[in-house]
């Protein structure tokens, strides 16, 4: 892509660094001034992007091609709204807890729309915008959360190496592997000749 082009995964995905506040956890909670942050920063994260054809997902060739790459063997979808979901009240409740998993969370947002929160290096909270045709994958052992916005419902793509394990463990959970070579590969990385990490 020439320098000069959007990028056609920002019309899908859009993140930015979110306010302190304690309001209603489905509203935007922009800075002031706005701070975005590029898909490129959330590389560098380790959070991968893609934009893809959601109304034709069960012919579309680039989601084939994704799947093949990274072995995502399992598809399965996730409907979340007041109504649709069961247990809806706890479930939205236990997204929103800040938690890691010891696998890859792989989410494609065929319909509606969601936050999905990650920490930066530094423990600041990025809010992930994941619109139709939003594909993210979180690496393995990053400290992340979800929320509907207000228009309250998202169907999401589930996809999985193998057998899915969706358990979510819940902030600390330091000690886990994952979460140690998350730190190693992502937190404590060499960029350029000086290495970056939360202390700094
Ligand atoms: C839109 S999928 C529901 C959220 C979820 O599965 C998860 O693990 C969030 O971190
Ligand atoms: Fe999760």
């Amino acid at each position: 892509m020439v320098a000069t082009e959007k990028d056609p995964r920002e019309e899908v995905i859009q993140a930015w660094y979110m306010d302190d506040s304690d309001e209603d956890q489905r509203l935007p909670h922009h800075r002031e001034p706005k701070e975005f942050v590029s898909l490129d920063q959330l590389t560098e994260l380790g959070v991968l992007s893609w934009r893809l054809d959601a109304d034709n997902y069960e012919t579309d060739e680039g989601l084939k091609k994704i799947r093949e790459e990274r072995g995502y063997s399992y598809m399965d979808f996730c409907e979340v709204s007041p109504e649709k979901l069961p247990n809806y009240e706890e479930k939205i409740k236990s997204f929103f807890e800040e938690h890691l998993h010891t696998d890859e969370e792989i989410r494609y947002t065929v319909a509606g729309s969601g936050y999905f929160d990650v920490r930066d290096r530094n423990e600041r909270w990025i809010r992930v915008w994941l619109k139709k045709g939003g594909l993210i994958v979180l690496p393995a052992g990053i400290y992340h959360r979800f929320t509907l916005d207000t228009d309250n419902y998202i169907k999401a793509m589930r996809l999985f190496v193998g057998d899915p394990v969706w358990t979510p463990f819940n902030r600390p959970h330091d000690h886990l592997p994952a979460r140690q070579e998350y730190v190693k590969a992502f937190v404590h990385k060499e960029t350029g000749d000086h290495a970056v990490d939360a202390a700094a």
